[in-house]
């Protein structure tokens, strides 16, 4: 902000990992993400993903649990503006709730492109 002393470097990124952490602890979502992304890590190492299929996994694990942030933010902006039933609170919410979504659903067909016909070689060679 104008006028206030910033708050050196690595006071920003501690306050950054406290809000990742509050995130992880109160959001029941973000432990799923965190859960998924951790079974996609193992079936991954398992199966052998390439150098590109690792950097298009983690580059969703990060959109994911980035926008996962984005909606507590907005979740935690609204109910701090208004308690009130709000028609535009809802929309922030629901807007906000919906990016997750439409990432998380992404990620989960890419996931599927990816992974199956690797599983699939994989069993065949058992
Ligand atoms: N102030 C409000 N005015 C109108 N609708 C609201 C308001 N607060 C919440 N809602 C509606 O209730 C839904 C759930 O809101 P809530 O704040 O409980 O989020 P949540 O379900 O806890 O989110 P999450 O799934 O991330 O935990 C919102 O998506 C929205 O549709």
């Amino acid at each position: 902000m104008a006028g206030r002393k910033k708050d050196p470097l690595h006071k920003s990124f501690s306050y950054a990992f406290e809000g990742i952490f509050t995130c992880i602890r109160n959001e029941r979502n973000m432990k799923i993400h965190i859960a998924v992304a951790a079974l996609v890590v193992i079936a991954g190492w398992i199966l052998g993903l390439s150098i590109t299929e690792w950097c298009i996994c983690l580059g969703l694990f990060g959109l994911v649990m980035a926008l996962e942030l984005v909606n507590t933010a907005v979740e935690a902006v609204v109910d701090l503006v208004t308690t009130e039933r709000h028609p535009l609170a809802k929309i922030a919410k629901d807007t906000a709730a919906g990016a997750v979504l439409i990432a998380a659903i992404m990620a989960a067909i890419v996931g599927l492109l990816i992974f199956v016909p690797k599983g699939l070689l994989f069993l065949k060679q058992l």
